[in-house]
């Protein structure tokens, strides 16, 4: 189970994939946007997954009432400071969270800079009551093309210092990543860490396309490397870092069964990889649940468990006294 000598992080965390299905209803009422159910119970499968989706798009989808629902700027305040009890409340020591502004305001037009900075200012309302670390990550979602992302970008570089890092997130087939090398030079010019999501609807060439072009030093899922003995040994080499989201693998059926998932073989392998939520209110799930399944489903030993835990802090976006600083507070 989770050690708790060794601090406990999440870094693969959507904020935006995790917004209460009570906030969804009240700011639904709120603010009169019509919602697909009249309770909450009724309205909680339209959020949730309910069993697996067939594809990864199917399980985006879920995501589409959580920023359906973000009327205006305090909303999204809200969302980003119950973000941050929600990772004190799970225990966690340190999480970095990303959200995608464009895709927040795209719903009800709000400014994407002005999303950027709700998000900021939420966050910081959410550290003064609630006991943990936490730093943001800015998303591209690249399912709305390279222009969306491009305005996307200029909003999250203007407030680049409240960011340790970029990703690429959204539909990886519909999108590759070589669509987003100009993106990526403007980030590293920022001196931001890279993380693209890859690996997961499309093959290891995407992962390859991540690292080499891109410039990313951690990959989200990354789950089809096991098919590419190369890049196996390549990201051991390298150090680059795999952000496991086993359960929400399982339910964008990246894999069919939790047997299928190659988190041991990574381990075995000495790829640093370590174990995340993902979006842990569309997958209504908590990183405890994630420990939960590597042990009972994936069949991580103890010391495998601990080795992941341990990995999770080596790659967060932290300098080396910031991860001192977490291990010692441990103690
Ligand atoms: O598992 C995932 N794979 C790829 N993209 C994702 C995943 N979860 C959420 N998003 C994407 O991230 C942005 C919101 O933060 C949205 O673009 C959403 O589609
Ligand atoms: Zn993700």
């Amino acid at each position: 189970m989770i050690n708790n000598t060794i601090p406990l992080v999440d870094l693969h965390r959507h904020l935006d994939g995790n917004v209460r299905v009570n906030t969804i209803w009240e700011l639904g009422h709120q603010h009169g946007i019509a919602l697909p159910a009249d309770s909450l119970e009724t309205l909680a499968p339209f959020v949730q997954i309910q069993g697996k989706e067939s594809d990864l798009l199917g399980f985006l989808k879920k995501l589409d009432w959580m920023v359906a629902v973000l009327a205006d700027l305090d909303a999204v305040k809200r969302v980003a400071y119950e973000n941050v009890a929600d990772a004190a409340e799970s225990g966690l020591d340190y999480a970095e969270l990303r959200f995608s502004p464009y895709y927040m305001a795209m719903t009800n037009k709000l400014s994407v800079e002005g999303v950027v900075e709700a998000v900021i200012d939420g966050v910081i309302a959410g550290l003064k009551d609630f006991d943990t670390r936490i730093n943001l990550i800015g998303i591209m979602s690249r399912s709305f093309g390279v222009e969306a992302c491009q305005q996307e970008l200029n909003a999250l570089l203007a407030h680049k210092q409240h960011l340790v890092g970029m990703d690429l997130a959204g539909d990886e087939l519909g999108f590759p990543g070589d669509l987003f090398k100009e993106h990526f030079k403007q980030v590293r010019d920022a001196d931001l860490n890279i993380t693209v999501h890859a690996g997961e609807a499309a093959g290891s060439e995407s992962m390859w396309q991540a690292i080499t072009e891109l410039g990313a030093t951690r990959i989200g899922h990354g789950v089809k490397a096991i098919h590419d003995p190369k890049l196996m040994d390549y990201l051991a080499k390298y150090r680059i870092g795999i952000e496991s989201c086993p359960t929400s693998n399982l339910h964008t059926s990246t894999v069919s069964h939790y047997s299928e998932h190659p988190f041991i073989q990574f381990l075995d392998h000495d790829i640093c990889i370590g174990l995340n939520t993902d979006d842990p209110g569309v997958s209504n799930i908590d990183i405890k649940h994630e420990y939960h399944v590597a042990e009972q489903e994936l069949g991580l030993t103890a010391a495998q468990l601990e080795q992941a835990q341990r990995n999770g802090v080596e790659m967060a976006f932290l300098s080396d006294s910031e991860r001192k600083e977490l291990y010692q507070a441990k103690q």
